[in-house]
């Protein structure tokens, strides 16, 4: 297994807990996504992983997060880093001054010099766009430009695992799509990636496994194929909150199903 969460119990000060509980396996090569609804605990389990949960004065009560057996919960961000973990931020924090080769470089500062080239070649490969717009200031880019520059940027050090925060939020459904197909495309290429959307319908598309989560715990998990189809789906995550993400993904008036609460369950075992 390339990511193991096992029983992870997630604070935010003394009292908020954001995570109870959590076990989510990354396999290796896989798209895992992340569903849930806002406050679900997606960011939370990201933060976890990429050890930056003291940015937000939040902590690992209890439980573990591993890399290839290798206990990482008490690393910090730039030791996760360097062991293959790279973080996307939901708000993508590109450095809006600076063009999108400056940018690109920022993302390969841990990388030996000679592999720079490289890396950056292998990144405009996979977002011809961005290669138009390298001597662009970042900052002029359109959303979904940023957000690919944002995945770029990440893909400069060549990580074991991608984590993705809700790469679709504020992008047009086109480029929802295109962004979509470029994870795959990342995820083809051997890098594994955990996904937190609240766009399930995008998720479902290209992840192989999926974990809901819903209040801090997990809700469900089973393979997309599985989780997609499934009453609990739309219970859970679907139903109830209106959010315009979520629509898209079930028009058929599934989404409208009562929010009940569901006991987790684990609708099949993982593939792999
Ligand atoms: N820095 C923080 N301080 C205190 N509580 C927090 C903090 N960050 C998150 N929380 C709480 O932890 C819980 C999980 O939040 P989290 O942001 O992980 O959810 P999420 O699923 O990522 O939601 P969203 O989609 O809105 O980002 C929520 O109850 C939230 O209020």
């Amino acid at each position: 297994m390339l990511l193991q969460v096992s029983d992870l119990t997630v604070r935010y000060g003394r009292t908020i807990q954001g995570l109870a509980d959590v076990d989510v396996d990354v396999p290796e090569g896989s798209v895992t996504a992340v569903l849930g609804a806002n406050g679900a605990g997606k960011s939370t389990l990201l933060r976890a992983i990429s050890g930056t949960l003291p940015l937000h004065r939040g902590k690992v009560a209890q439980g573990k997060v591993s890399l290839e057996g290798r206990d990482i919960t008490r690393l910090d961000p730039a030791e996760i880093v360097a062991a293959g973990v790279v973080q996307v931020p939901e708000n993508r924090q590109i450095f809006g001054t600076m063009t999108v080769e400056e940018n690109l470089r920022a993302g390969a500062l841990i990388v030996p010099k000679d592999k720079r080239g490289p890396a950056r070649d292998r990144v405009y490969e996979l977002f011809p766009r961005l290669l138009e717009r390298r001597t662009q200031r970042a900052g002029l880019l359109s959303g979904g430009e940023q957000q690919m520059l944002a995945m770029g940027r990440a893909l400069m050090s060549s990580p074991k695992l991608l984590l993705l925060d809700e790469p679709s939020l504020g992008l047009a459904p086109k480029m929802i799509t295109l962004i979509g197909e470029i994870i795959s495309e990342i995820n083809a290429a051997g890098t594994a990636v955990l996904l937190v959307e609240q766009n399930a319908a995008m998720a479902l598309k290209v992840a192989q496994n999926v974990v809901v989560l819903e209040v801090g715990r997990l809700a469900l998990t089973g393979t997309a194929a599985d989780v997609k189809d499934s009453p609990e789906l739309a219970a859970l995550y679907l139903g109830g909150h209106g959010d315009s993400h979520e629509s898209d993904a079930q028009s058929d008036g599934e989404a409208a199903a009562p929010r009940t609460p569901v006991a987790r369950r684990t609708l099949s075992k993982w593939q792999g």
